[in-house]
């Protein structure tokens, strides 16, 4: 049996010679929260259509809970869940009669869920409301209520934070935080804005014009978003010995080509600069480093003109 919910290999589609995804291989672990990560127009939908079977690979693989055989991978896909692009939603209908009506298409027969889901999407109380008169967030909410109808083991949400407000980010997040700690639920979950996702996903994919540019622990992502001053000297063994015995501090770190990543004193550069001078330490360099999840989107997509 397979370790992984879902695997891609080489994973491409052609739309009249332009690759809009190509060659993506990923692995998804059961009960992690996918960041996918990309500007505008990358390929995050198309991928996750692939993956949805609304659209067919012009090549490439996908195994779906351990299986690779189209008809078996179709039976697999009653255990996901998909909201892509826009819910699902019937707009002159009510919240209720929108579950009901998905519900009865799935061939659902607990009627007692849809209750249940509209109170843990918290809207349970619009009542006669229609849901053209709802807000983005609520629409969003009912969309997701609809994906949980089957009480998938793996979600899939193409930018459900697009267009909320911080509230509705935090209620979003929280809730998808929930579904993964309390029913181990993988979610693949896409977004063209980092910091957004941030703090939601565990795992990060970023894609760039349909290929994988990097795939990234939470960890991982904090460890390049970290501030640090960057010192260099031609006596790296003095200049550790003086931050040590001056400055107090064992938060560094010694690089392979012998600079040094400081953790501390960020915000007070002067005195590290002075320390190092009165105790004779030659440093070529001092330096503020380290960005934003802002500049680490920005580098990884490859520059603003890129963006
Ligand atoms: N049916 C299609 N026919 C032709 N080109 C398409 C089709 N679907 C997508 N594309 C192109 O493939 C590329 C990737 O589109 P996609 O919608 O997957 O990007 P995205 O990352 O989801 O963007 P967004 O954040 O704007 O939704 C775009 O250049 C898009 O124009």
């Amino acid at each position: 049996m397979s370790e992984y919910i879902l695997k891609t290999t080489n994973l491409t589609k052609t739309y009249k010679g332009y690759h809009a995804v190509n060659n993506v291989s990923i692995a998804l672990e059961p009960g992690k929260i996918y960041g996918l990560v990309g500007r505008n127009g990358a390929g995050k939908s198309t991928l996750m259509r692939l993956i949805a079977g609304l659209s067919y690979p012009s090549s490439g693989e996908i195994e779906l809970f351990g299986h690779t055989q189209e008809s078996e991978i179709q039976i697999e896909r009653r255990r996901m869940g998909c909201m892509i692009e826009s819910p699902s939603i019937n707009l002159s209908m009510t919240a209720k009669e929108n579950m009901r009506l998905h519900r009865i298409i799935r061939g659902i027969p607990n009627e007692e869920i849809e209750d249940e889901l509209l109170t843990l999407l918290d809207i349970s109380n619009t009542a006669k409301k229609k849901v053209k008169n709802f807000s983005l967030g609520m629409k969003q909410r009912l969309g997701i209520a609809i994906t949980l109808l089957n009480n998938p083991e793996f979600l899939i949400l193409d930018e459900p934070i697009n267009g909320l407000d911080p509230l509705g980010v935090v209620e979003i997040r929280k809730l998808l935080i929930k579904l993964c700690d309390e029913k181990n639920m993988t979610i693949l979950i896409s977004s063209h804005n980092l910091p957004e996702m941030y703090q939601l996903a565990t795992d990060y994919i970023f894609i760039n014009k349909g290929e994988i540019i990097e795939t990234l622990t939470l960890e991982e992502l904090d460890e390049h978003c970290k501030h640090y001053l960057l010192l260099q000297s031609t006596d790296v063994c003095k200049l550790v010995n003086v931050i040590e015995r001056k400055l107090n501090t064992t938060n560094f770190k010694v690089m392979p080509d012998n600079s040094v990543q400081l953790f501390d004193y960020i915000d007070d550069k002067e005195l590290v600069g002075k320390t190092l001078f009165e105790n004779e330490v030659a440093v070529t360099n001092l330096s503020n480093e380290g960005g934003t999840l802002e500049d680490y989107f920005i580098s990884m997509v490859g520059g603003i003109d890129n963006v």
